[in-house]
């Protein structure tokens, strides 16, 4: 996920970090930004998504790494903000990924925005939790992992840690995605089969 290499010498000095609590960004290094067009081949309509690429290709998702040691003693964290938008009637979202070391769980707290938290198991078992202000949600060792924006105008802004060996695996999520994406049906967020998902 990071540019620079990644050190295996433990943080030997604390870190504190101010973060915007208005836009979940910090002015202590350079976020990782996700365009639209990073997501080619997740979004169902590709007629729309490569509309909205062509009128300017919008900033979805972008968040932070910190470049902790890739060691599983320290905690790897961040924020990550999700932008409102939607994709014919797909939500913006995060691409999604496992963990490389597949048992590493994670844990989001949101801090403002409203949204989802899909979840799910190498083997299908899909599990959806809510983000609202001031709830937390731990996502089990083994799961891919992507938030989703549900609003309508105002960004998902969550934090998030997790053990620093986990690691990013996009293994099938960046050809095929997930199992199950989530749409707008008349403004309620429904859970639908992925069309591009083939066993
Ligand atoms: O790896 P993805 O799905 O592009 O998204 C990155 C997101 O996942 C995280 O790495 C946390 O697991 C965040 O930094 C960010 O929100």
């Amino acid at each position: 996920m990071s540019s620079t290499t990644a050190s295996l010498d433990p943080i030997v000095k604390a870190v504190a970090t101010q973060f915007d609590l208005g836009t979940g960004l910090t002015a202590d290094r350079p976020s990782l930004k996700r365009p639209l067009s990073a997501m080619r081949g997740l979004y169902a309509d590709t007629e729309a998504f490569e509309a909205a690429v062509a009128a300017g290709d919008p900033l979805s998702y972008e968040f932070y790494d910190f470049d902790v040691p890739l060691l599983e003693t320290e905690v790897a964290y961040g924020t990550s903000i999700t932008y409102p938008g939607k994709v014919g009637d797909e939500y913006y979202m995060t691409k999604g990924h496992f963990h490389t070391r597949l048992e590493s769980a994670e844990i989001y707290f949101c801090l403002s925005g409203q949204g989802l938290m899909l979840m799910e198991s190498p083997e299908g078992d899909v599990q959806v939790e809510e983000f609202r202000p001031g709830r937390s949600v731990y996502v089990p060792g083994r799961y891919a992992h992507r938030s989703i924006n549900t609003s309508a105008s105002e960004p998902l802004i969550t934090f998030f840690a997790f053990p620093g060996d986990a690691g990013h695996d996009y293994g099938t999520i960046e050809t095929k995605g997930f199992r199950t994406i989530v749409l707008d049906r008349d403004g309620v967020p429904e859970l639908v089969a992925n069309p591009r998902w083939a066993d």
